[in-house]
């Protein structure tokens, strides 16, 4: 079942259409992660998803019920530029967003506490959120926006303002998340996509221009690559390689051989014979797997 579905969602500010007719489906306990580089429409999609931008047209289904009415206890929310009152400390504010939820005092300290040991935070539970750094600030943004159990956890570029050990821990923190909740998160960094998401949507100037799992993705946008390294005389098995029958083109980059081909499966066979046939000094074969750079090129100039 489908948790999100979204039909010719847009959004136009006077003149200029910034979403233009967007559908996508985000199914049930899935990480969803939508792509694109600055200016490409993410924050303000996730942000009427989250209710807080008025759509121009289109619909936002949840479980099959058009989005209206108050939605608040489905969704949680971290924007890309997140603030606290930075003069409390992480447990004050935490309370006080359980609180906001509704929460009984007691059941919100409790709730709280449960939080910053889930995300990591309760050692310094009791410090001002002025001293803490990026990446604990991002993990008190997640406590916060799952304080009141969403079903949906909406994160606006939850990694790209961290260095590498904080990016890694928050992508760790969502994996554990994704295990209770759907999460759909925004990134122009496409590594942590890869990393933590099972479905990726393409956003490119207010439109998707494709999505689907990441392995359907690269099966679609494949580039049929061998890669050969040999021994020496790499230009000699250049010339032998480029003339078998299931290569389509070869070069040479960093001491290695490459091999495109139209039907991979073929070419490895014709290549390995040739190399066990005529005792090639062959070091390494492998097939190159697309990368996510390429494929969102290869479907941004589609
Ligand atoms: N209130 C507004 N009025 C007019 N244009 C806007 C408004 N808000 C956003 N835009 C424009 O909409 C486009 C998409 O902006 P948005 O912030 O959604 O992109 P983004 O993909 O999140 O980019 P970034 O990664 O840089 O945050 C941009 O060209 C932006 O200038």
């Amino acid at each position: 079942m489908n948790l999100l579905t979204v039909n010719k969602l847009t959004k136009t500010y006077k003149e200029k259409t910034i979403i233009n007719q967007i559908d996508f489906k985000v199914p049930d306990n899935a990480c969803v992660a939508l792509i694109g580089p600055n200016g490409a429409g993410k924050t303000t999609t996730l942000k009427m998803l989250a209710g807080l931008l008025q759509s121009s047209s289109g619909e936002i289904i949840f479980h099959n019920r058009p989005k209206k009415g108050d939605f608040r206890n489905y969704i949680g929310y971290l924007p890309q530029y997140p603030t606290f009152y930075s003069w409390m400390t992480g447990y004050e504010f935490l309370v006080y967003c359980a609180k906001l939820c509704l929460l009984s005092p007691t059941a919100a300290k409790s709730r709280a506490n449960e939080l910053l040991q889930k995300t990591g935070i309760f050692d310094a539970k009791d410090k001002r959120i002025a001293s803490y750094s990026g990446g604990m600030k991002q993990r008190l943004g997640i406590a916060q926006a799952i304080i009141h159990q969403p079903k949906l956890l909406l994160l606006d570029e939850p990694v790209s303002s961290l260095d590498p050990i904080g990016r890694k821990e928050i992508l760790l923190l969502m994996e554990e998340l994704k295990k209770e909740m759907t999460i759909f998160f925004s990134t122009h960094i496409l590594r942590d996509a890869e990393e933590v998401s099972d479905e990726l949507i393409l956003l490119h100037q207010g439109k998707v221009i494709e999505s689907g799992s990441i392995s359907n993705l690269q099966d679609t946008y494949q580039t049929s690559m061998i890669k050969l390294e040999f021994q020496d005389s790499l230009e000699m098995y250049q010339e032998k390689v480029s003339q078998l029958s299931n290569v389509s083109d070869t070069y040479i980059d960093k001491n290695k051989l490459w091999v495109t081909a139209i039907d991979i499966p073929s070419a490895r066979e014709e290549i390995l014979f040739e190399a066990a046939t005529h005792n090639w000094e062959l070091t390494d074969f492998s097939i190159a797997r697309a990368s996510l750079e390429d494929m969102f090129m290869k479907a941004v100039n589609r």
